[in-house]
């Protein structure tokens, strides 16, 4: 079945909604003079308001290509190659692969906004944080010009203090006039989540945003993200590495390897049921409290195959314990085997796997 009538049936599946944002079929590739670097390859998803997916995969498998892709954000060598994006809200539909870079801005922060591990990816030293937080929402009014008008300098304000009680930044009214480096580490990711919201963006694109932080504050910042979903109806793509960031915010998950998809599946399937192998390598390879102490942790042998060594046939089968000859020779498809449950494995469904973890809250 091609992707796109797969996408429209996992939609009937999972949901009568209309997708917030349908990926199909992207590729992004980098053009260096070394090689052809395909860093996304036919990678499609959806994303529904008010739900949160979860991107997941080691490092270098293509997932914050993908994030970036959606905003239209990859530089030079890199490139989208293929693929279609559309956006779809109650102002209608936009594909996102198709618009003018004035176009895409409106989009940026308006519709869709992005958060980064580091902060200071996001926030500039030599402002303060109050002005940037405005100076993002007179960018957004003025992009919206024809619709909403100009915005007064104390409606704005006010919208910037609003932003950062919001996200529970103490003393909002005065705090605004500190400075990035004034703030503490998790602090500063509420900061950089306030910009990121202050223009009520419908969907919340978060890379990686807890890796750099404590396992305290990395808990209120998620705890955050889903609170704020809750009020706004916001949609989340989150992108990390950590099943445990998955397990604590995600209603879908897609599991991505070596540049494809290679699992798909609701957050509940995914950790109870899961049908590909480098899924089950990384269920295996999470710590968990209690259960495994003393124990030595398991880890999927080998590396994330770098896109100029991709092997042939299915791009996980050096690192698979169940290869078998047509592995090492075809690539899989990526198959429906239950409602809403995607799976790029020539054997899935097939094979029975020991010892899997299977409790999605014990990390
Ligand atoms: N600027 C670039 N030039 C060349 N290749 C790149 C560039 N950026 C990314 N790539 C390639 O794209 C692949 C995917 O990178 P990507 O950053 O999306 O991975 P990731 O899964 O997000 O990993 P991480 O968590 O480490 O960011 C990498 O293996 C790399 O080869």
């Amino acid at each position: 079945m091609p992707v796109s009538a797969q996408s429209e049936n996992m939609q009937s599946q999972t949901t009568r909604l209309d997708p917030l944002l349908r990926v199909e079929n992207l590729r992004t590739y980098f053009f260096t003079e070394e090689a052809t670097l395909r860093a996304v390859d036919d990678v499609s998803l959806e994303i529904y308001p008010g739900r949160t997916l979860g991107l997941v995969g080691e490092s270098g498998c293509g997932k914050s290509v993908t994030a970036l892709s959606i905003m239209r954000l990859v530089a030079p060598p890199g490139q989208i190659v293929g693929g279609k994006i559309t956006y779809h809200d109650e102002d209608g539909v936009r594909v996102l692969t198709q618009l003018s870079e004035p176009e895409m801005r409106k989009v940026r922060g308006g519709k869709i906004a992005m958060i980064f591990q580091e902060p200071m990816t996001s926030l500039n030293p030599v402002f303060t944080v109050g002005s940037q937080i405005l100076e993002a929402i007179r960018l957004h009014h003025r992009e919206e010009g024809n619709r909403g008008g100009r915005i007064s300098a104390e409606r704005a304000k006010q919208l910037m203090i609003d932003s950062l009680k919001q996200v529970g930044i103490p003393d909002a009214e005065k705090r605004w006039r500190d400075y990035p480096h004034q703030f503490s580490g998790g602090m500063r990711q509420r900061v950089m989540i306030a910009m990121a919201l202050a223009c009520r963006p419908k969907l919340l694109i978060a890379d990686e945003p807890t890796t750099a932080l404590d396992v305290t504050i990395q808990a209120q910042i998620l705890e955050l993200l889903r609170e704020i979903q809750q009020k706004q109806r916001m949609a989340i793509l989150i992108i990390t590495h950590d099943l445990g960031v998955v397990a604590e915010l995600a209603h879908e998950v897609a599991v991505m390897y070596a540049s494809k998809i290679v699992e798909r599946a609701p957050v509940e399937t995914l950790f109870t049921q899961p049908l590909h192998p480098y899924t089950v390598g990384l269920l295996r390879s999470r710590p968990r409290l209690g259960e495994d102490k003393g124990k030595k942790l398991a880890t999927i042998k080998g590396n994330v195959p770098n896109p100029k060594d991709f092997p042939p046939g299915c791009k996980f089968h050096p690192r698979c314990d169940y290869c078998q000859e047509i592995c090492r020779q075809q690539e899989p498809e990526l198959r429906v085997l239950a409602p809403g449950h995607w799976v790029r494995c020539h054997f899935a469904g097939e094979l029975s796997f020991d010892d899997v973890p299977t409790n999605r809250n014990n990390g």
